[in-house]
Parts: C-alpha cells; structure tokens; sequence
C-alpha cells in the first residue's frame, strides 16, 4: 500500500507521511538546503535511526548521529545545552536541519534544540512509537521538563515533516506501544468516535503493531491531530481540546518521577476527566464506564492511588491550561463535544479523585 499524506495546514504547512518502508521519503522532507543534519537518537536504540542516516548520506548530507539519554531522561535542559554545543562545535547554520528519531521524549527533545538554535531551524520528526506517531510529533509542540513541572519550557515550531514508518513498531516493547494507545483513544472520545468502535471491535488487535486495524487507527488519530493544530498551532482555544486527561495526568507523572508512561498517565487523567464530567452533570454513567472498559480493554489502567491526592492538587496548578488559581479541564458535554471546565469546586475534584481511587 501506498503512503498515505496528511498535511498539517497553518502557516507552514507540512506533511505527515504514513507507511511501510518510507524512509526514502525522507531527505526530500529534510529539504535541499541542508548540507548538515543533526540526527538525534537514544542512546542504545542506534539501530532505529539507521534507515534514516543511510537515506539523508545516500542523499549527500553531512549526517552528524547525536545518541541522547533515552526516554524522559531526554527532555532536560542539560542535554538540551549539550545537544546545542554538538550543532555550535559543527557550525551549524540556518540552512541546516535537525532530525529527530525516536519517541516522544526523543522527538518533543530534537524539536526544542531545532526551534532554540539560532533562534530556529528547519527539524524534520520520524516517531518510532506509536505515541509518536499519532501525537508528540505532529504540532510543533517542542519541549523540556524542569524539576516543577512536565514540558513547561518549550516551544511551538511546527517541523517541516513527519515521517511514520509503521515497520519501526514491530519492535517497540508492547507496554510502550499500549501507552500509545492513550492518545489514540484520547483522539476518539475528543473528536472521532469510529475509533472507538474500532477499538471496541477488535481490542486485542489494537494493542498489537500488526493488529487488522493499525493503520487506521494511526490515520484517524493523526487526522484528529492535524485538523485541530492546523487551525490552533498555539493553543489560544480548540487545540486545548488536546489536553484531555493530560491536567491529572501530568500531574501523576511527576509526582511518579517520570516514571510512569505519559499514555498510561493520561489514561487514568481521562477517567478522572470523564468522573468530573459526570459529577457536573455533563455526562452519563455510561459514558464514564465506557473509557474504562475501552481502556482497560487494551490493558491501560484505569484508577490509580499512588500519589497523595494533596500533592497531585499543588502538581496540578503549573498545567498550562490554569489561569492564575483557576484550574481548567477538558472535559465531555457528550461523546466528540469537549469543553472546559473552569475552577471547579473542591469537592467535585475530591468525588473525581474518590471515584478512580482503587
Ligand atoms: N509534543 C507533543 O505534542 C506531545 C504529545 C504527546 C506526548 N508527548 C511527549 O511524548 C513523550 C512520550 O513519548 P513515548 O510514549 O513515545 O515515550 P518515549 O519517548 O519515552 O519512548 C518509549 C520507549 O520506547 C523506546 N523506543 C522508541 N521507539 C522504539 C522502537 N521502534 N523500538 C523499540 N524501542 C523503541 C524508547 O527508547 C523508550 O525507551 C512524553 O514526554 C510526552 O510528554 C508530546
Ligand atoms: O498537542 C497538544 O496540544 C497536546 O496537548 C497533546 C498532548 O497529548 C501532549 O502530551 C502535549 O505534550 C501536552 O502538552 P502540554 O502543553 O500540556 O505540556
Ligand atoms: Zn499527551
């Protein structure tokens, strides 16, 4: 099957390039200008980011493989700085690129080291999760995590490409590629409800890189995706959307130390979002119960009692969506109509937080 194209509209438009064996498509995202390419790794994974330096040296770049710390360990300033003197120490100029291969940790990284040097060069983002794929590189969100916080210093500059290359998942470890299924869910219950049904109908399926449904599956979410950002690329209103079950969850995941995956963070910050809904009358019963049984059905938790519930409230106000003491929720009026929530009352977030207790 032919690659599917998904163009991220906005002010510089770009592609999101879908299929099997792509990697030849990739030095015509990173652009003729380039004369060198930074291509950012993690460390141990040097195999991934293989196809990607033969196609950009077979293409005639200079290719510079940058290994950085895997997983979360990538997103801190320190190897932000020390990625920034890789580029200084090869002269990197305006016309070159950088590229970042890997997941989401990895991409959200390249992405900020790209739009921070030299105030902003071209980056091109090959996601090797299925997080990535359907999430964290389309957007142009880019960014680090600092001690108070997930991702509060960053940037918005959208990549020049994105290029998912569905071979990259056979190796992804399976609870990697269900934390994934997260925002792939996120993307139903915000916006596309047929992949809610597709999820429904098949789960075992789903949770599996060569599931009957994969493809799919990764086109509706990154549809969902770039429909949204295209017309929001700085989140001043629907792209908020986004953020569904992310003020809970990012919470979850610095109090857990980064330790606890983003997708199954966000999964218990959906239900939490889905109980608030229902608490403030929005929702019904069912439709609380349907996120559980969807996401428990392809083995995403539900309820979670790790951290203490007061320091997941004082986690929560640095969410980008605050403002001042106000804490905003996306939340349901009903299945594919998100809304927000503004300051709700304490009580309801303690029944919330009661509710998805274990
Ligand atoms: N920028 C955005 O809009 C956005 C959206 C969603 C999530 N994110 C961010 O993405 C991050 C989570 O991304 P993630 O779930 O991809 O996690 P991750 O980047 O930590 O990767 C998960 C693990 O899989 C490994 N891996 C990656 N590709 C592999 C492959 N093909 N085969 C084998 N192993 C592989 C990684 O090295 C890592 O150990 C979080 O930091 C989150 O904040 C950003
Ligand atoms: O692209 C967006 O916008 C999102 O909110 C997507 C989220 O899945 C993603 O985790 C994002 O990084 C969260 O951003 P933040 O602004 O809440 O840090
Ligand atoms: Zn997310």
């Amino acid at each position: 099957m032919s690659a599917t194209r998904i163009r991220v509209g906005g002010a510089d438009p770009y592609d999101v390039v879908v299929g099997r064996g792509v990697f030849a498509e990739l030095p015509a995202l990173v652009g003729e200008r380039a004369e060198q390419v930074a291509v950012v790794h993690p460390e141990g994974l040097g195999e991934l980011a293989r196809p990607a330096l033969t196609a950009l040296g077979a293409a005639g770049c200079s290719v510079h493989p940058l290994a950085v710390p895997d997983g979360e360990a990538a997103k801190t300033a320190e190897v932000a700085a020390g990625l920034w003197s890789r580029l200084g120490q090869a002269g990197f100029t305006r016309s070159d690129a950088v590229v970042g291969v890997g997941g989401g940790a990895v991409t959200d990284l390249a992405g900020f080291v790209a739009a921070t040097w030299l105030r902003g060069v071209r980056s091109v983002l090959v996601p090797t999760t299925l997080l990535g794929m359907v999430d964290a590189a389309v957007g142009g969100k880019t960014g680090i995590n600092t001690a108070e916080g997930k991702n509060l210093v960053g940037a918005f500059h959208p990549p020049s490409g994105v290029l998912c290359d569905l071979d990259t998942l056979a190796g992804l470890p399976a609870a990697d590629y269900i934390g994934g299924l997260a925002e792939v869910v996120k993307a139903g219950f915000i916006a596309d409800p047929a992949i809610l049904d597709l999820v429904e109908a098949d789960p075992e399926g789903a949770a599996r890189p060569d599931g009957r449904h994969t493809r799919e599956l990764i086109e509706r979410a990154v549809f969902v995706k770039a429909e949204v950002v295209s017309g929001d690329l700085r989140e001043s209103g629907r792209r908020e959307i986004l953020n569904y079950g992310h003020t809970l969850g990012h919470a979850v995941e610095r109090a857990e130390d980064y330790t606890f995956r983003h997708g199954y963070a966000v999964a218990v910050g959906m239900v939490f979002a889905a109980e608030l809904a229902r608490l403030d009358g929005r929702v019904d019963a069912a439709l609380v119960e349907r996120h559980r049984k969807i996401l428990a059905s392809v083995g995403l938790p539900t309820a979670y009692s790790g951290a203490p519930w007061p320091e997941l409230r004082r986690a929560m106000r640095v969410d980008k969506k605050a403002r001042g003491a106000t804490l905003r929720f996306i939340v349901l009026d009903a299945l594919a109509e998100p809304a927000v929530l503004s300051g709700p009352a304490p009580e309801l977030l303690d029944a919330a937080y009661a509710a998805i207790g274990t």
